[in-house]
């Protein structure tokens, strides 16, 4: 039978009176404090602090790794200031969209030389967002260096000690920044696939619309072998601006956009990404100004090609390849190019000098030559093989005469939209009220100018100038009707001088100017009047 005296026995195990239990409680407990006493008497404070750290960390890393994952996206790649992290711009460019309607505090600056102002988080903020159900938070921190190591090391280990010395090793004096972004474990993967393209893809997206467009135009101290020279292109004009048929200008804008989105269209019907627009009409119909619409609304540069300028279809077609995607290459007055209506053009280049081959060189020379470029040598490369090198091209042709084109230019398929740029309209011109002199509703003469401009020809070129002379809406509009009675005036005579020839002295006052008059060009007399009434 089991006793108990003094302690428990339980079979043959004794187990520890409540004495023995109190006094090794009471030894443990004394020997703790003189533990706690050696260890705050003879461990310096520095010390104390990170070997607490250091077991906070452990125990926030064993509790939290299960669960949450962080992402560091450092502005310096591994804090070296030679790799500046792409990521790193993308990811704050995609914040500061977001955060001017949701943040509380944020930090607002101006680059130098743009003409925007970047919104950023500041130092220790957090942004919470939700994409696709996963829940996010960032936050963006801002170390110096010296302190860039323990933060480092906080960040599940994704960073370590030695990578850290090392970057400092090499570090300039300066702060290091990055953002940090966590979120649960098991979105991972979808954070990886999915939310980091969605962030590059629109940073990429928003820095296309932020972009400088450029002008490239042929350098012709390269005459045999040309190439590009660019400036930037700060032309302000916009489809707003455009005195046009509302309806055409609709269009036009539609046909481009559907351009922009048909990527994957393209491609699946195996067609070069390409689209070619011809636009015609008299001088100072807007053909030019609706170019510079054109490459500001789908934001691409403008290639300006000078056929006159280029010695034969090799150099053309070096030229062509040299051009970039998301272009728009333009060939003005595409008719009088030059007997392309011969399908060759013969055209001397004008004093040719190449200045990079010094003396000796034939370059050297100026000479005279013949250009020989080819319809065919244009077209190959408009719709043939050479037009799939490349994506996103835009060719804009321009004529004054598109009765003088080759009907190979004009085959289907090759310009893909005809845009008769004609003279102007009641509501082309209600759109030049509204922008020069701001008059959105009625005015009390635009009756009579309703008349007279659907009496006349008048180009948008020639009502702007007028419109341009004054602020006040009256004084500009009675200058304009006084100019448009006078353009009728001078119509009627030439009508009356061409078809009665002999009441005039043989001389004609014709407005050379493309006023809607006819121009004289080599003597003869063209009028547009017929040219250009629709498409
Ligand atoms: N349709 C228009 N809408 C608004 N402004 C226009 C329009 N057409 C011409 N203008 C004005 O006239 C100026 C000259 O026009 P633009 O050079 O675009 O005409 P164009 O048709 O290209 O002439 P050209 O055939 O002689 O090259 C422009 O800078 C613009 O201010």
């Amino acid at each position: 039978m089991n006793t108990i005296t003094g302690g428990i026995t339980l079979g043959k195990m004794s187990i520890f009176s409540a004495s023995s239990l109190f006094s090794a409680y009471a030894s443990l407990t004394a020997l703790v404090t003189l533990i706690q006493q050696f260890y705050n008497q003879f461990i310096p404070q520095p010390i104390r602090d990170y070997i607490s750290q250091k077991i906070e960390e452990w125990f926030t890393k064993t509790t939290t790794s299960t669960t949450q994952f962080t992402l560091v996206i450092e502005q310096y790649d591994d804090g070296d200031y030679d790799y500046f992290n792409q990521l790193f711009n993308a990811c704050e460019g995609y914040l500061a969209s977001k955060l001017r309607s949701t943040s509380t505090r944020l930090k607002v600056s101006r680059p130098s030389k743009k003409d925007h102002v970047s919104f950023r988080l500041a130092q220790g903020e957090r942004f919470f967002e939700e994409f696709e159900g996963i829940q996010l938070e960032w936050s963006f921190i801002c170390n110096n260096n010296a302190n860039h190591s323990s933060t480092n090391n906080k960040s599940n280990g994704i960073h370590h000690q030695s990578d850290v010395v090392n970057a400092m090793n090499k570090s300039r004096v300066g702060n290091n920044y990055y953002f940090e972004l966590s979120f649960d474990l098991e979105h991972k993967d979808r954070v990886f696939d999915s939310y980091l393209p969605h962030i590059i893809k629109f940073y990429d997206e928003m820095e296309e619309l932020k972009k400088d467009l450029k002008l490239f135009t042929l350098d012709c101290g390269g005459g045999k072998t040309g190439s590009w020279r660019s400036v930037k292109f700060k032309h302000p004009f916009t489809f707003d601006a455009l005195a046009m048929e509302p309806d055409m200008k609709k269009a036009v804008v539609d046909d481009l956009d559907r351009f922009l989105g048909r990527r994957e269209f393209y491609r699946k019907v195996g067609r070069a990404w390409k689209r070619g627009y011809l636009l015609y009409g008299p001088p100072g119909t807007g053909k030019s100004s609706l170019i510079a619409a054109m490459a500001n609304h789908i934001k691409f540069d403008i290639y300006d090609l000078q056929l006159s300028s280029v010695i034969n279809d090799l150099v053309l077609r070096r030229l062509l390849l040299s051009t970039s995607n998301k272009s728009i290459l333009v060939i003005e007055d595409i008719d009088c190019s030059w007997g392309l209506a011969d399908r060759q053009m013969h055209h001397p280049v004008a004093e040719v000098k190449d200045i990079r081959y010094g003396n000796g060189s034939d370059y050297d020379m100026v000479s005279q030559s013949q250009s020989q470029i080819s319809l065919s040598g244009l077209l190959n490369f408009i719709d043939g093989l050479w037009s799939s090198c490349g994506d996103e091209r835009i060719f804009v042709f321009t004529t004054n005469h598109k009765e003088k084109l080759d009907p190979a230019l004009l085959r289907p398929g090759r310009m893909d939209m005809h845009i008769n740029m004609s003279y102007l309209t009641m509501p082309g011109f209600r759109i030049l009220a509204l922008n020069y002199l701001n008059i959105s509703g009625e005015h009390h003469l635009f009756r009579e100018i309703e008349q007279l401009i659907e009496d006349t020809k008048v180009s948008p070129a020639q009502v702007a100038e007028e419109l341009i002379r004054s602020d006040d809406p009256d004084i500009a509009l009675s200058s304009l009707v006084k100019m448009l009675r006078e353009h009728q005036l001078e119509q009627t005579q030439k009508m009356k001088m061409i078809n009665f020839p002999n009441l005039s002295n043989g001389k004609m006052n014709g407005n050379h100017n493309g006023n809607g008059l006819g121009n004289y060009t080599n003597g003869v007399v063209h009028d547009y009047s017929d040219e250009f009434s629709s498409d």
